[in-house]
């Protein structure tokens, strides 16, 4: 009952009306056009005399609104009357270039309404007129309440009516800005075109300032991200594919400040590469139209929320790196990286090379084990990990002795190349080896791993599976592809690597059978399969590909990482994404 009452408490609050005017259609002179600004959206109510038609916009299909003045014609006097030609032209105030003649505050609504049975979303705008007085500094002034008002529910705030009145003259401060990491050799090579065309336009909408930086080679991101000042900006989005990220996020856990960073920073991305898992999976997770592809980050982009997304720290021998999609061994990391060729074709490339795989279907032996999702992470002993178990530090031939100014704790610090660990003191001094010389080298930070280290033994209560494989796929996201739905259950932050395992015994049509599910998700339904096909949610696995054997490709998020054992566990909730 009171869940009942505190319902309808809240329903009311919802739908107060925050501001309401009457205005008339521009072309049609008698048609009249109620508009109320609730707290759940834009209601457009036409009365005519015997019914009213309401048309509600949804705060969260609306991205932002502006203030225009209509805009000086040529050729004309400033006696001439306002002309209400068919294309209404309007500019900023600051302009200059604005008709004197035309006291009128224009305010302009940008709206993409989900057309759910359509699939898709489109584009409105919607333009309110405001005439009543003969100043434009008045008619201004009250289409800047308007303004402040839906600014603030765009943004998510609770709109009361007690202040209302002030929203004119306290405007609501943008406090984002953001890093726009673009690769012109993602995908096809369209990054460029597709963000100034389809992705500007919606960031000015919204009004979202930004800084867009060209990246120039590859790991051009990973080391502007490790090195920039990076709390100028609150979001990072790239536009590029999976492997444009996968440097972003790499580059931030290559920064000592790498705790604050993400805490800070909000990740989105613009699928313009052929691997576009994440950006389809975030679209899957939210239920949005992945059509056209862009538009759900960009409308990520200018909205304020954002969700808390797993990531899997990943070791090799050789190296530590933090994944957000997946790790592969097998028939898909050999299809993604030996298609590298056919690039220019997008994704097609993909199914192109599927066919040439199952001709010459290969297997692989090796050791998978895992720690089922049920099990609870057991912290590994000092026993397990001879790298860390040290009780005498074995000192380089020259140390240097430093006091950082700022004292980090730094959980686990490791060269990317090499496997040498640094010594950090409790107070905040750092030990470091004057070989590598500060800023020559990137070290990984990032959370300390429970796990025992790659070369040493597990704990009792994982599991192990030994055999040949044709795949080993580990996923975190539903779409590891635009068109991979390899993980149904998956969502962006259950604290789940979702293992999926084909045994060499599956025969090539149930290959191609699985390889055609992929597309809509059925191939965990494969039908008395489950021997030889199967998904089941893990916590943390370790492969340990055979050694005497021809070596296929692992890749960490499409990645090609060198070919042996590789770690892997997950860190629920670590970083924050953007969601539409
Ligand atoms: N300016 C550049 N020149 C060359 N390489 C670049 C440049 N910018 C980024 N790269 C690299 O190109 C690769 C493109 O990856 P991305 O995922 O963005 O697109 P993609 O088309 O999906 O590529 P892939 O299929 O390799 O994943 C990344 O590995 C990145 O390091």
């Amino acid at each position: 009952m009171a869940g009942t009452i505190q319902q309808s408490g809240l329903d009311d609050a919802q739908n107060k009306t925050l501001l309401e005017e009457t205005f008339y259609v521009l072309k049609k002179k008698n048609s009249v056009f109620r508009v109320k600004l609730t707290n759940s959206g834009l209601h457009l109510i036409k009365e005519n005399e015997n019914q009213v038609k309401t048309q509600i916009i949804p705060v969260k299909d609306i991205i932002g609104c502006r203030c225009l003045r209509s805009k000086k014609e040529r050729n004309s006097c400033a006696c001439q009357s306002l002309s209400h030609g068919s294309s209404l032209k309007v500019v900023d105030e600051k302009s200059g270039d604005h008709d004197d003649a035309d006291m009128s505050a224009y305010l302009y609504i940008y709206a993409y309404i989900l057309r759910s049975n359509q699939n898709k979303r489109d584009r409105t705008t919607i333009t309110l007129r405001f005439r009543s007085f003969d100043r434009y500094d008045e008619n201004y002034k009250e289409a800047q309440r308007w303004r402040m008002v839906l600014k603030k529910l765009i943004r998510g705030d609770e709109v009361s009516m007690v202040n209302i009145s002030d929203y004119n003259i306290v405007p609501v401060k943008e406090d984002r800005r953001l890093l726009v990491l673009l690769s012109p050799k993602s995908g096809s090579g369209k990054g460029r075109m597709l963000f100034q065309k389809k992705i500007v336009p919606i960031l000015q909408e919204a009004e979202i300032p930004f800084d867009l930086h060209i990246t120039q080679y590859a790991n051009f991101a990973r080391e502007f991200v490790r090195n920039c000042q990076l709390y100028q900006w609150t979001g990072i989005i790239v536009v590029g594919g999976d492997g444009l990220l996968f440097e972003v996020i790499n580059g931030i856990f290559e920064r000592w400040d790498w705790a604050e960073a993400i805490k800070h920073i909000t990740f989105g991305i613009i699928p313009g590469g052929t691997g576009n898992g994440l950006a389809r999976s975030i679209a899957h997770c939210s239920g949005e139209p992945y059509n056209p592809p862009a538009l759900p980050a960009a409308i990520a982009a200018t909205r304020n929320f954002n969700e808390m997304m797993d990531l899997v720290r990943i070791e090799t021998t050789s190296q530590i790196l933090f994944s957000f999609l997946s790790v592969g061994w097998g028939i898909l990391s050999d299809i993604d990286i030996e298609s590298e060729g056919l690039r220019a074709l997008g994704e097609p490339r993909y199914v192109l090379w599927s066919l040439a795989r199952i001709i010459g279907l290969k297997s692989y032996s090796g050791k998978v084990y895992y720690l089922p999702a049920d099990a609870t992470i057991t912290p590994f002993e000092k026993k397990y990990e001879p790298l860390r178990s040290k009780s005498k530090v074995d000192l380089p031939s020259e140390v240097l002795l430093e006091t950082t100014d700022t004292r980090q704790r730094l959980d686990s610090w490791y060269s990317a190349a090499s496997r040498r660990s640094a010594y950090f003191s409790t107070t905040g001094s750092s030990y470091q080896s004057t070989n590598e010389s500060a800023g020559e080298e990137p070290r990984m930070y990032g959370p300390a791993s429970q796990l025992p280290c790659i070369t040493a033994a597990l704990p009792s209560n994982w599991k192990c599976l030994a055999g040949r494989f044709i795949m080993v796929h580990a996923s975190y996201q539903t779409h590891i592809g635009t068109d991979l739905f390899v993980a149904p259950q998956s969502k962006l932050n259950d604290g789940l690597i979702w293992l999926l395992v084909i045994h060499a015994s599956a025969s090539r049509s149930q290959v191609v059978q699985f390889l055609l599910r992929l597309s809509s998700g059925s191939h965990i339904n494969s039908n008395g399969w489950d021997d030889i096909i199967k998904i089941f949610p893990v916590r943390a696995f370790r492969i340990e590909p055979e050694v005497n054997e021809a070596p296929g490709y692992m890749t960490v998020d499409g990645e090609v990482v060198e070919y042996g054992p590789i770690q892997a566990e997950i860190f629920p909730g670590l970083i924050k994404v953007m969601v539409p």
